[in-house]
This record gives C-alpha cells, structure tokens and sequence, in this order.
C-alpha cells in the first residue's frame, strides 16, 4: 500500500485553481467546521498561529473527516521541524521567508527522503504511514510531497528565479503583507511598487512553471488574483469569526 494520493497536488500540477483558507486559531473544531465549509484546503498556520506539534496533529486529524485537504505552513524551514510535521501525516507544506536559491534547495532536501532528499526516516511509526499500515510509505512519500517556499522579502525577489529553479521547488507562495514590509511599505499590500513586485514573481514562477500560490482578504481581489495565474488562493482566515460577529451584532432588532 503506496503514501495516499495528495489530491491537492494532483489538482495544482493540473494548473486547477484551489482556494483555501487560513486557521490560525490551533482548534480543531473550527478546523473541521472550515473543512466541511467547502474550500479546497485548509492551511494550519504554525508560523504565526499558536500551533505545537499537538495542536497540529489535531486539526489534521479534524480535516481528515472533511473534503478539504490539509496544508500546513511550518514556522521555519528547519530540517527538524519539517520532519515532524510531515510524520503526522501532512504531504503539502508552505515554507515561509526562503530568500536563496543554497534556502529552497535545503528546504527541498528536508522534504523527500534519500534518493530526492534527506527526510529522517521515522514515519513507520508515526500516523503519515498510518502507524505502520502503508507499508510502502517510505518508498513512494517522495511523490505526494507538494512544496511552497514563500517569496516574501527583496532579496527573495531578486533571487525567484533561481529559487524556481531549484529541483524540488513545487510552488511559488508570495506573502504580501511580509514583502511589502521589507520593501518598505508597511502595511501597504497594494502600494504600485509592491503589485509590480509581485506580478514580477507571479510572471517568473509561471516561466518557471511553478504553481503560484497566494492569500488575500479582499473579495475584490481574488478574480485578479487569478487572472495573474495565482492557482493556489487563500481567501481569507478562520479568524473571520470576528467579522461574522460584529456583522450579527449590527443586524440585530434595535
Ligand atoms: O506575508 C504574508 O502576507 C504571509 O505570509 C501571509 C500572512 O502571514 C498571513 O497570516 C495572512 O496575513
């Protein structure tokens, strides 16, 4: 028995448009609420999110009874952190803050086992193998594994193409709000010079034949997004509770 199919990568590598949303909450009910929402995935945030390998492991285990596919951001592109997360089972990671080409190719390293990469082998016991029921995990993870590195500073722009072109290297992930900072433009995601820059990695990723992959919060914006090429779209976040809230607050009667 062969590593599940990642259907999400399976649906990029199909150039089909997939939108997901955000869980930065570390819960598993609004991770498997999110999940029978309808979106295409669902990515636990372990960057900015209070997430541990627990609370991971959890809302995994939530999306696992829903349609949505899994995806989570590691905090780091840490080899040891990598690792974990993928032993429980996750075959799509976003790796945030990867600036070099020597970046992407480590990070690409950390995510396959020998042959492709230098994965630790321990996921015969863990629940990516099904605590040892896919007997055949190990020789066939290396294909389910779907990889974003974020391009998310100036210097990851000036470097997008050789990063692309690192083997290993699935997708292409802008982070808008960290890009616009390091360039400069503080909480500025539309300034001119910020949409130049990322059409630029958008153009780049798409000659490279990267999926590209981003997240916004404007309803407005997400046609654009992919009139670009943007396949891999975050619509927003779980934390959108708070709109839903304050929008009932407002209707109510007087
Ligand atoms: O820099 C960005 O933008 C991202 O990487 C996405 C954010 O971290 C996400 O939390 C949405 O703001």
């Amino acid at each position: 028995m062969p590593a599940p199919q990642n259907a999400l990568k399976a649906a990029l590598d199909d150039g089909d448009i997939q939108n997901g949303l955000w869980l930065t909450l570390a819960s598993g009910a609004v991770a498997e609420i999110a999940g029978k929402a309808g979106f295409d995935w669902c990515l636990i945030d372990a960057e900015h999110g209070p997430n541990t390998l627990t609370t991971i492991q959890t809302q995994l285990q939530a999306l696992a009874g829903t349609p949505a596919q899994a995806v989570v951001r590691v905090p780091s592109g840490e080899d040891w952190i990598l690792k974990q997360v993928l032993d429980l089972g996750v075959q799509t990671v976003v790796v945030p803050m990867v600036n070099t080409a020597q970046q992407a190719a480590l990070v690409a390293s950390a995510v396959r086992y020998p042959g492709q990469g230098s994965r630790g082998m321990g996921a015969t016991l863990a629940r990516a193998s099904g605590y040892g029921e896919i007997v055949d995990y190990v020789s066939s993870a290396n294909e389910q594994i779907f990889l974003f590195v974020q391009i998310e500073s100036t210097e990851a722009v000036e470097n997008v193409d050789a990063i692309a072109a690192t083997p290993g290297v699935d997708g292409i992930f802008v982070g808008p709000a960290d890009l616009s900072a390091d360039m400069g433009f503080v909480g500025q995601m539309d300034a001119p010079e910020v949409i130049a820059a990322i059409d630029h990695v958008y153009e780049r990723a798409k000659a490279a034949g990267k999926a590209i992959g981003t997240v916004v919060f404007d309803a407005s914006d997400f046609q654009n997004q992919i009139d670009k090429g943007v396949t891999f779209l975050g619509l927003g976040a779980d934390s959108f509770a708070l709109q839903t809230s304050l929008r009932t607050l407002a209707s109510k009667a007087p």
